[in-house]
């Protein structure tokens, strides 16, 4: 599937997110930024990455998703936890680095900061009904069968 791209920022052209593996799922997104930020224990910033992306069809949307080596092991997170892109966004991929550790952060320019996952998406219309067909499951949740 062939997305369009933007590049916003010609620094970033010679790093361009890619499949780092074949099997890979996400493309590194880089902090596009003239200088190094520091995110003190606690901090948020919105972090450019100088791309804009256009899926252009509502089957699909984007997750930005933290990196598992910068969550675990610095608390390099994201403000809102997960990003949606939506597949008519056509403005510049942006990042919420939340600094959830306990101690500072330097996020270097151009530094592999979180990563964009390509997903299908369902859109739906609803039937109103007054009733469902019962299942299995029912009402039961939030620990219904058990915890073990
Ligand atoms: O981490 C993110 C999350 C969102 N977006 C962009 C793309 C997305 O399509 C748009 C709106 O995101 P969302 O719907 O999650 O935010 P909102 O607070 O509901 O804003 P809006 O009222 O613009 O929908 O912002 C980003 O660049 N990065
Ligand atoms: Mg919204």
């Amino acid at each position: 599937m062939k997305v369009d791209l933007k590049i916003l920022d010609t620094r970033i052209k010679d790093q361009l997110p890619h499949y780092a593996t074949t099997g890979s799922a996400g493309l590194d997104l880089r902090a596009c930024i003239d200088e190094a930020i520091t995110l003190a224990p606690g901090q948020t910033e919105l972090i450019p990455t100088g791309l804009a992306i256009h899926l252009d069809d509502p089957r699909y949307a984007a997750l930005i998703l933290p990196r598992s080596g910068l969550g675990h092991k610095h608390g390099i997170v994201l403000g809102n936890l997960v990003g949606l892109i939506d597949s008519d966004y056509q403005g510049q991929l942006m990042v919420s680095i939340w600094n959830r550790g306990q101690t500072a952060f330097k996020l270097e320019p151009f530094e592999r900061m979180a990563q964009l996952v390509i997903v299908p998406v369902q859109q739906v219309d609803f039937n109103i009904v007054e009733e469902f067909t019962e299942s299995h499951r029912g009402e039961g949740g939030f620990g219904s069968t058990g915890r073990g």
